[in-house]
């Protein structure tokens, strides 16, 4: 699914107005009864419900709902934040048909017009929408500091009132911070950057038919993985496929204290539809990662306790021997280590995964980055990326960083968190739908890596793999959290709810 920018969204909005045809106003009523709809599902106790408007769009959106609510007898009062002269047409369209129906509607002009809100009430944000254009300030801005400390739940109607949809806000910048958020279409940016978690809340879209072929011939570099798109993504397997046909992998994973790491991405590889696994690890993991993973074929190290790269079967690994490689789980940063991933890497002709200390290792020794072969995935999580690149500001900066490193080293990166990031080498993010808080425990790095191992062996292209990956990753966590809860799960749980259908 595309995400757009604020003023492709404005042009969809006149693109559906223009090809439906549709008038602006039943544009507006369209998304008013959707929201309506949502809410109506979610929030069947009539509690009182203050709805804050704004004088354009998004406050003609409130009014509109305000009297759908009305309708269907929920009690509410509506209050219209009077910051400026002047009002959109579709809000004075909408004001007049709910001044025929209610005289519950109040103005704002000073401080002490803004009422109490108490805790068993619902607050609809429709202050400001997608036409912010400065930091919010006066009585718009007293409006949302008392909604923001009033106990009740806040739903904000598009986007909550101050946040922009995307451009940084700067720190200070007074918004609402709802509850949720019910959106129309597309997704915002705003909606899946970190830092904005507080002014979004729990997000959901409502489909209100915008015009289909715009959204299509868009240009944008930002999507947001869908379960159906991931879907598609998937390779089906011929009924005369062999184990051949899947690759084989190896995983240069583990070492003294951190076998773990090891044993998880072996065992997410195999489940993620590798044809053969090797995993090479230092000879103390050798026992383990034989016992409890017999699926795997080991080579041990010649090093008791760090990988060396020189194995006691032979010398260091035959990288043509192996459809990839998936380096970094659990392999610290000894010289032996750093003087493997030296005489390895410039040997290297296909894509490989790197992560967790390969890529603080690589961040030590950033000449070593240029050896990378083009389309590799690395998946760092937001520390490791900074190491790799600097600091940044706020989220916007660190997505320029994301394209600027991806198209440098001609690499796919996977900037974990919530909401994942895939950046490809043209530039493109893809941010990750699935997932939740529960993925936030040791290992599950390690579980991404094998997956996104297994992908490459299996032919997938860096972009599919990183993309399908991030996304099944997340979907089997989000099955285990359903079950558990976020608390309770361990990496492990991930790899056993894995399901590739
Ligand atoms: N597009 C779609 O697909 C659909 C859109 N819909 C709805 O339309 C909404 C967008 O409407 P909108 O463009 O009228 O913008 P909105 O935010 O209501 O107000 C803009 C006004 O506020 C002003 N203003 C700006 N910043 C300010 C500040 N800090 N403090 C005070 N004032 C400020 C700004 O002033 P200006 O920048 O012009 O000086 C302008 O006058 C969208 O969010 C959604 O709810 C749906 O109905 C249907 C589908
Ligand atoms: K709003």
């Amino acid at each position: 699914m595309k995400i757009l920018n604020v003023d492709q969204i404005r042009s969809l909005d006149q693109s559906t107005i223009q090809h439906e045809p549709i008038a602006p106003i039943n544009l507006m009523e369209r998304a008013a009864l959707s929201f309506v709809d949502w809410f109506a599902d979610r929030f069947k106790s009539k509690h009182p419900i203050k709805i804050f408007c704004g004088l354009g769009n998004n406050g003609g959106d409130g009014l509109a709902i305000a009297r759908l609510l009305l309708e269907r007898t929920y009690p509410i009062d509506v209050y219209v934040v009077r910051y400026a002269p002047r009002e959109s047409d579709d809000f004075m369209h909408n004001h007049r048909r709910l001044k025929l129906v209610t005289e519950n509607i109040h103005y704002i002009e000073s401080a002490t017009d803004i009422p109490t809100i108490r805790h068993n009430e619902i607050v609809l944000d429709a202050i400001l929408g997608s036409g912010l254009s400065r930091p919010t300030e006066g009585i718009v801005k007293t409006t949302i500091e008392a909604i923001n400390r009033a106990p009740a739940t806040v739903i904000a109607v598009d986007i909550a009132s101050g946040l922009y949809t995307d451009q940084p806000n700067k720190p200070g910048d007074v918004i609402v911070e709802p509850d949720y958020t019910v959106s129309f279409q597309l997704p915002k940016l705003a909606f899946v950057l970190p830092k904005n978690g507080p002014f979004v809340g729990e997000w959901h879209l409502l489909d209100i038919q915008l015009h289909k072929r715009f959204i299509d011939q868009a240009p944008t570099s930002y999507y947001y993985t869908q379960p159906k798109e991931a879907r598609l993504l998937l390779h089906k397997r011929d009924r005369f496929s062999n184990k051949g046909t899947f690759g084989h992998a190896l995983l240069l994973v583990g070492s003294y204290g951190k076998i773990g790491a090891a044993i998880l991405a072996a065992r997410a590889c195999l489940r993620s539809g590798v044809g053969l696994l090797t995993v090479q690890v230092p000879q103390c993991g050798y026992i383990p990662l034989q016992t409890i993973v017999p699926e795997a074929m080991c080579r041990p190290d010649r090093n008791e306790h760090v990988l060396s790269g020189t194995s006691q079967l032979d010398d260091v690994p035959d990288p043509t021997d192996y459809s990839t490689i998936g380096l970094g789980p659990g392999i610290g940063k000894a010289p032996e280590t750093l003087a493997m991933m030296k005489t390895l890497l410039p040997m290297l002709k296909k894509p490989i995964v790197v992560d967790a200390d390969a890529l603080n290792l690589l961040s030590e020794n950033r000449e070593l980055l240029v050896y990378l072969p083009k389309n590799s995935i690395l998946t760092p999580h937001p520390k490791e990326f900074e190491r790799l690149t600097k600091k940044w500001d706020n989220d916007y900066e660190k997505l320029d960083l994301l394209r600027e490193f991806t198209r440098k080293y001609g690499v796919v990166v996977v900037l974990k968190g919530a909401y994942s990031a895939v950046a490809t080498p043209e530039g493109d993010i893809h941010f990750n739908s699935t997932g939740n808080p529960g993925l936030s425990t040791g290992g599950t790095g390690d579980v991404l890596t094998g997956i996104l191992t297994a992908l490459l062996a299996q032919g997938y292209d860096s972009v599919e793999a990183a993309v399908l990956g991030v996304f099944t990753h997340g979907l089997a966590g989000d099955v285990v959290a359903r079950k558990r809860g976020p608390i309770g799960m361990v990496a492990s749980d991930v790899i056993d709810a894995l399901s590739w259908e």
